[in-house]
């Protein structure tokens, strides 16, 4: 059985409103960055996958099981959703027992599970800590450990860094990273350096649609040749932001180091500069609108 999400012409519409329209991707393992601005759908997208929600058109199988088959797909899936909050009275342990009871899990598999994913997301000393006395990214990594327990093959993680410090935003990527071995591991986030440290591949949704699926270094040509940097006068800096995207600016008394996206040589004194993937999102955004 291949590990593998393969999604074809996939829609959703809530009454009225396309969340989703015609969304075509597949999905190996190792980690899937998924990025857009804010109602793009990819809440939406996530949500279908862990069978959450009802696609309205289209098809969705994870790994050979149509996602219609919702107990075998559940089987298959764990979610770490945005607002994640577990039972603030027990500790770590009784937490994840009691999630556990939930899954059907047998009482041996939790007592040798729990110990080893407490100590996968380094919780092992805070066994007996109440989840209500957690910081934000223990309590996050306890969520990883709860989404994993049953052992699935795909694991889908929405906007878990925000509001962590940096340390531990590293420390909970890494921890992705090493699920992701051995898995498909989709993370969905707004914070583009968190793709750029940990994902191979991504896919990028804008108002419902998706504008590219490809790989980091894919989206990087996107916008190969398309970034400068220049020195500019503070005077002239409101014109330069009303004119191009600015993706990056260090203000100092004298002057001011701009990043812009252009399709051309700007102006005289801007030199051409490698792309991040902060500025490929931006140029494939700023493109998009242009064309819609
Ligand atoms: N239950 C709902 N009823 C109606 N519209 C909804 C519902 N849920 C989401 N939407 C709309 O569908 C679109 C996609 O929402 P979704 O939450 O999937 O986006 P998102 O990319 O996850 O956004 P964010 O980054 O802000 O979390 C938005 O326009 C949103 O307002």
């Amino acid at each position: 059985m291949s590990t593998e999400i393969v999604i074809q012409n996939l829609d959703k519409t809530y009454g009225k409103k396309q969340a989703l329209k015609n969304v075509n991707l597949t999905i190996g393992s190792g980690m899937f960055g998924l990025l857009g601005p804010n109602g793009a759908g990819k809440t939406t997208l996530m949500k279908i996958l862990s069978t959450l929600l009802p696609k309205t058109g289209g098809e969705v199988r994870i790994c050979g099981t149509d996602i219609g088959h919702s107990r075998e797909i559940r089987k298959m899936t764990g979610y770490l959703p945005q607002d994640f909050s577990m039972y603030g009275n027990m500790s770590s342990y009784e937490a994840m027992d009691y999630l556990g009871v939930l899954s059907g899990l047998p009482k041996s598999v939790r007592k040798e599970r729990i110990p080893d994913l407490l100590e996968k997301v380094n919780l092992q000393n805070n066994k007996r800590t109440k989840v209500k006395a957690m910081s934000g990214g223990m309590r996050r990594r306890l969520g990883i450990a709860q989404a994993i327990l049953h052992d699935p093959k795909v694991l889908i993680v929405d906007e878990p860094t925000a509001g962590l410090d940096p340390e531990e935003r590293v420390r909970f990527r890494n921890l992705l990273c090493e699920i992701a071995e051995d898995r498909i591991v989709i993370l969905s986030t707004h914070i583009v350096g968190d793709i750029e440290a940990t994902c191979e591949n991504i896919g990028i949704l804008n108002e419902g649609r998706l504008i590219y699926r490809g790989s980091v270094e894919g989206l990087l040509g996107e916008a190969y040749g398309k970034i400068y940097t220049a020195r500019v006068s503070k005077k002239e800096l409101p014109r330069i932001k009303e004119e191009y995207i600015v993706t990056g600016m260090m203000v100092s008394a004298a002057h001011a180091d701009v990043r812009l996206v252009s399709e051309k040589l700007p102006f005289q004194g801007a030199a051409l500069c490698e792309a991040n993937v902060e500025d490929a999102y931006m140029y494939l955004m700023q493109k998009e609108r242009r064309v819609r």
